[in-house]
């Protein structure tokens, strides 16, 4: 079941455009000049119950803007958005009782005062049953080992911990829906691990539905079965990671050769080639060479192959050629950079 849709959403941020000069100064004082600039181009996407998807794009593709349209905190220029049935920036106090917010780089927790403190005060702010409050506090103590935390005061906290902690104040009122914004960021890998175990456990026990944003593309293909793929505020992929795997990963993949003459001068049509200490890479789309015909090629040019090995794009491989490109150029950028 479908709860949040995304209709063709736009924002456009108005930002103050200085004259020039010392008497455009004195102008801007007196009347500001404004411009436009588009975040977000005309987005549609829906999430259903219980997924946990990752939405992903390079610095400034929009992320953050959809999360804080689709959160309640911001109103889009244009466009729908449905969460649970209710538009949230419109209807905010029912919206805030449904979700959770959570970034790696702010904290919900209040920062000079013990972290029971700030437990107790989401207890009054969402009127939490205290049957409720006690089988979470007791759920999050196990899981999260925030036991030992509550009487700390939160800046005493290493990120580790204050991030364990924002995880249990966040989910205390049961939230459906939880948004993750880059919630691994600043983690060792033990914590990240730990953090990551903690979102999937959340998902499968309480079929909470969460969309998380993250550079770190290990928490994508740890974390989530579905990715949507934003770039300069318009999606370019939407679906299973499976999905994208197959239709830009496994097209492409590289051979690393290496010869009985170390250096030949080497070129095959339509293939990217880069040399590495005598190991040849040979860039090659699948659905036009398989690897036997590339190692047909190099035989029939009279080179002796000393060893070879055939690697398949990695997810985060993948991930870094749409970021560069997209679907519609990749293929060309490949010829083109032969
Ligand atoms: N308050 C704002 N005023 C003006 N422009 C803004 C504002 N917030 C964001 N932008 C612009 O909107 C675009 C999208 O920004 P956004 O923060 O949503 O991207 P992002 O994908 O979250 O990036 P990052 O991965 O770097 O956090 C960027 O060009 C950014 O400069």
């Amino acid at each position: 079941m479908e709860i949040i849709r995304v209709q063709n959403l736009s924002k456009d941020y108005k930002i103050a455009k200085p004259r020039k000069g010392a008497y455009g100064v004195i102008r801007d004082m007196v009347k500001r000049e404004w411009e436009y600039s588009t975040a977000l181009n005309n987005v549609s996407f829906s999430i259903d119950e219980g997924e946990i998807v990752g939405y992903i794009g390079p610095n400034g593709a929009g992320k953050s803007t959809t999360l804080k349209i689709i959160s309640g905190v911001l109103y889009p220029t244009s466009g729908d958005v449905r969460v649970d049935g209710i538009v949230p920036y419109r209807n905010k106090k029912e919206n805030a009782s449904k979700i959770a917010l959570i970034a790696g780089q702010r904290s919900n927790l209040y920062w000079d005062l013990p972290v029971i403190d700030s437990f107790n005060l989401m207890k009054t702010i969402y009127k939490i049953p205290k049957t409720v409050y006690d089988d979470n506090m007791d759920k999050f103590c196990d899981i999260l080992g925030i036991g030992p935390l509550l009487k700390m005061p939160v800046r005493q906290l290493s990120l580790g911990q204050r991030m364990r902690a924002d995880f249990a104040v966040a989910l205390l009122h049961n939230p459906r829906i939880v948004y993750l914004d880059e919630p691994t960021i600043g983690l060792d890998v033990v914590a990240k691990d730990s953090i990551r175990d903690f979102i999937k456990q959340v998902n499968k026990e309480r079929k909470t539905t969460i969309m998380l944003t993250s550079h770190d593309i290990a928490d994508i293909e740890r974390v989530c079965n579905k990715v949507i793929v934003l770039d300069k505020g318009s999606i370019i992929f939407s679906g299973e990671i499976s999905k994208l795997k197959q239709e830009y990963g496994s097209k492409y993949c590289v051979m690393n050769v290496s010869f009985e003459d170390r250096h030949p001068e080497l070129y095959l049509q339509g293939m990217k080639i880069t040399e590495n200490n005598g190991i040849y890479s040979i860039h090659f789309d699948r659905s036009h060479h398989s690897p036997s015909s590339v190692l047909s090629m190099l035989l029939e040019k009279g080179l002796k192959i000393v060893d070879f090995t055939l690697t398949e794009s990695s997810l985060e491989d993948t991930i870094k050629e749409i970021y560069s490109t997209n679907k519609d150029n990749y293929e060309e950028r490949l010829l083109v950079n032969n």
